[in-house]
């Protein structure tokens, strides 16, 4: 868990530093004042990403001094992001500076993350649901975050060879082989996943929904689990539709409610509450890996939610765990008992204030 964090030049921000107790903060401010920022400063400096974009850039504060920097004491070590323009990123653990971000990552701790987007887990495309298996593949094994930077980096050169209007067959190829031998890591860790998945989720959308509900989780991939093979099968139509139709930027995580597609069949409350269960999933499948809790960063959720979801969902956090929670209203909060010892935080125009 995080003790501390301090930013400069980070979103709207020019610094920012806070204590955070074991138990976690809530923060609270009207919108657009900085509340997920400080989550997002979180993510970054404990996983180097960021759920609202891949460009670094837009990270900076604008009339900063162009780039920024994250720290703070994190699962016992002292860390330390720093970006600019032009320069490589700068990454720091109790002082010691690390090489590559994997290096960096390794003895980082694991976090979930839940946003008011996460709500469409079940309805949305299929993208949003291999983003919440590849959120949790890169915090378990070091190897999925390489396979997975490969295989994205092949798919984008054998799309772009494919438009070509005489497409280079050896090239193809030799990317192809980059995509077969990083699906070959990512693929067994989805499955895996989903494996661990499948029993929680059924557990969590019971205990949200109240009852017993037929909860399918299936981990599909694309083509099929031989990728070779699938590439041949798919080559003439890929040819023709010149575009990559095959792999794990294809995979799929279906989703059943007493056996029928959860995206079509499902009300919007059924959907809403395995959207849930699916997160609550992601944090007891990480904490069983690695027996250590992740820290639970939330987002804004609870203002979007019924008053009998929210309190199964606030049930269903485990209570040792570490959350940072924004909202735009305390109500909820004042009547949930287990939440009084979380520190309070006012979020003001890019300053942030403790209360009480
Ligand atoms: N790079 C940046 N530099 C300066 N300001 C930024 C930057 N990126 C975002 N902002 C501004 O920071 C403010 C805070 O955004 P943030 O999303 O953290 O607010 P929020 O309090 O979580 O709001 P909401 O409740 O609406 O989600 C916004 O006004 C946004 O325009």
């Amino acid at each position: 868990m995080l003790r501390s964090l301090r930013v400069v030049d980070f979103r709207c921000f020019p610094g920012l530093g806070l204590e955070v107790p074991d138990s976690g903060a809530v923060f609270t401010g009207r919108n657009a004042q900085g509340k997920t920022s400080v989550l997002e400063a979180v993510c970054l400096l404990v996983r180097l990403q960021s759920p609202r974009t891949s460009r670094m850039a837009t990270l900076a504060r604008v009339g900063g001094a162009g780039g920024f920097g994250v720290a703070g004491e994190a699962w016992g070590a002292e860390r330390r992001v720093d970006w600019a323009p032009r320069r490589p990123m700068g990454y720091r653990s109790d002082g010691e500076e690390r090489s590559t971000q994997g290096a960096y990552l390794e003895d980082g701790g694991l976090l979930v993350w839940m946003g008011n987007e996460d709500l469409d887990l079940v309805r949305g495309g299929g993208e949003l649901r291999r983003r919440y298996l590849d959120f949790i593949g890169m915090q378990v094994e070091p190897a999925y975050r390489r396979a997975l930077g490969r295989y994205r980096r092949a798919v984008k050169a054998k799309n772009f060879l494919l438009k070509d209007a005489r497409p280079r067959e050896a090239e193809i190829r030799s990317y192809e082989s980059v995509m077969i031998e990083s699906a070959a890591v990512l693929r067994p860790v989805r499955s895996d996943l989903v494996a661990r998945l499948a029993p929680e989720v059924a557990r969590y959308q019971s205990s949200i929904a109240g009852h017993e509900e037929g909860i399918e989780v299936v981990y599909e991939p694309a083509g099929g689990m031989d990728l070779g093979v699938a590439i041949e099968q798919a080559a003439e139509r890929e040819r023709k539709q010149r575009r990559t139709l095959v792999g794990p930027h294809r995979d799929e995580l279906v989703l059943k409610i007493n056996g029928l597609a959860a995206d079509s069949f499902a009300s919007e409350g059924q959907q809403r509450t395995l959207a849930l269960a699916l997160k609550l999933a992601q944090g007891q499948v990480l904490a069983d890996r690695r027996g250590t809790q992740p820290v639970w960063l939330i987002d804004d959720i609870f203002g979007e939610l019924d008053v009998g979801r929210r309190n199964a969902v606030l049930r269903a956090l485990p209570p040792n765990a570490q959350k940072w929670i924004t909202t735009t209203h305390l109500d909820w909060l004042e009547a949930s008992p287990e939440f009084q010892e979380l520190a309070r935080f006012a979020v003001k125009a890019g300053t942030v204030a403790a209360e009480g």
